[in-house]
């Protein structure tokens, strides 16, 4: 081993022993829901020492960032729009799946800046949502569940099933594509406001909400030549946007693997906002123990069995400091329950005093199969849960901060409703995720001027 390497080697265990310390370890130990079944350990140790040592896929100053900006969505002066794929997946990860991602998220924040008049911090679900936690072990079929492109392989056999280690660097690999692809198209003008019409694709534009949209456009089109009329120069926000990665933090050794210190803290770099899912929440275990020794903001999913004191509880355990933009409480209860259960649990945390950023996840609490056997959602119910969400905060006098959507930018048939009026029959005319139904750009869209409306009101 020539000395440089040895030297880096030696930085990578010293600074790795480092983060054992701060703990980072300690979950190994404890229970853990929704293990991927790998069978082979040492396997997993392997690919974890080489992901130890790659480039991370984002930098601890944009952590820091996103959670000062997070912060001001506490305060009500900001909201924040997180979209994208339920399951990313490899063979989707090109230029073309994940720019008309982008392109949709970037509308919906248009409808909603204009539309309601506030800042709008954009995060995809992207550059590693690569794992699912499973309600069963196994599938219809009998055949071990799909578990994410991160750990086995959709197809319908016994032996892509198998979870395989390797996949996580096939997941790492993806996500810096994703983020590295994002950054330069990011960067390089495609989400200038001079483009708003090119984010219209043609299926869309011809929609009812592809119109409304239109209109916006042309007013922004209108706005900044007035801009240029009056001689003022533009700002180069109006020519770039920060679009932050989120992902669920479900493969703790992934993200262990891409865990790094900085300024003695631990940053997750797997991606920006990290999130625990309804299903691995358990205040003992191993995922929220992970994620409470990191910098990052951290969102935690809670579903209709929330009591008030396990939200006071993961308040206490993932934010003790109170930092403002740190926690983010994502309520995913159901239409038919979120009026009940939501008020509750934010009148117990405003009054202890937690600041935290209450999020609306729509779809996860209002999925159903169809006649014709299609995990689907109804467009309604998701437009009532976001409804029943502002009338518990309006009542409140809470902020509703933002809006956790499953969307595409592709033409898709997956979930009901909408203008289109998508129903059973429709659903197999282009039924394409991985896992749950996705919005797809017309109902984003219907969806988004919707919650201006309700911003507004
Ligand atoms: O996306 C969320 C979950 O992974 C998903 O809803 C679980 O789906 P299942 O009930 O089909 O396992
Ligand atoms: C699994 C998810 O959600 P939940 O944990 O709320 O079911 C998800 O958002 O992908």
């Amino acid at each position: 081993m020539g000395h440089q390497l040895r030297d880096s080697v030696d930085l990578h265990r010293r600074s790795d022993s480092r983060l054992t310390d701060l703990g980072l370890d300690r979950w190994r130990d404890l229970p853990r829901a929704q293990t991927p079944p790998w069978p082979d350990p040492s396997a997993v140790d392997e690919v974890c020492d080489v992901l130890g040592q790659v480039p991370t896929i984002v930098a601890p100053y944009e952590v820091d960032q996103l959670r000062d900006r997070l912060a001001l969505a506490c305060e009500g002066q900001a909201f924040v729009l997180v979209g994208g794929d339920c399951a990313e997946t490899f063979v989707d990860n090109t230029e073309h799946h994940l720019l008309a991602n982008a392109r949709t998220l970037l509308q919906m924040a248009v409808v909603l800046t204009y539309g309601a008049s506030v800042p709008v911090i954009k995060v995809g679900r992207f550059a590693g949502q690569y794992t699912k936690p499973r309600s069963a072990a196994t599938d219809a079929l009998g055949l071990p569940s799909y578990r994410g492109d991160m750990i086995n392989a959709i197809e319908p056999d016994p032996q892509a099933r198998v979870a395989d280690p390797r996949r996580m660097v096939r997941a790492y690999a993806n996500a810096a594509a994703a983020m590295n692809m994002m950054r330069a198209y990011l960067g390089g003008g495609m989400a200038d406001l001079h483009a708003v019409h090119t984010w219209n694709k043609d299926f869309v534009r011809i929609s009812a909400a592809g119109e409304r949209y239109e209109a916006i456009a042309r007013e922004i089109d209108r706005a900044l030549s007035f801009i240029r009329a009056c001689g003022m120069t533009e700002d180069e926000a109006l020519r770039t946007v920060t679009l932050y990665s989120s992902h669920e933090a479900l493969a703790l050794e992934y993200e262990r693997a891409l865990t790094r210190l900085s300024n003695s803290q631990a940053y997750g770099l797997s991606g920006h906002f990290l999130w625990i899912g309804e299903r691995t929440r358990q205040l003992d275990g191993a995922h929220l123990d992970y994620v409470s020794r990191l910098a990052n903001p951290i969102g935690v999913k809670i579903g209709p069995t929330t009591s008030p004191d396990d939200a006071l509880a993961l308040c206490a355990k993932l934010n003790p400091d109170n930092v403002p933009g740190k926690l983010t409480l994502i309520s995913r209860m159901g239409n038919h329950k979120v009026r009940d259960v939501l008020g509750p649990v934010v009148e117990k945390v405003t009054t202890a005093g937690h600041k935290v950023v209450w999020q609306c996840d729509p779809m996860h609490g209002n999925t159903h199969e169809s006649s014709n056997g299609y995990k689907t959602r109804h467009f309604d119910r998701v437009v009532d849960e976001v409804l029943g969400y502002f009338e518990v905060h309006r009542q409140l006098g809470s902020h509703p901060g933002g809006l956790h959507v499953e969307l595409t930018g592709e033409d898709v048939t997956e979930c009901l409703g909408g203008a289109q009026a998508i129903e059973d029959v429709n659903l197999p005319e282009k039924y394409e995720t991985a896992c749950d139904p996705r919005l797809n750009t017309q109902q984003s869209l219907e969806l988004a001027f919707l919650v201006a409306e309700m911003l507004r009101g």
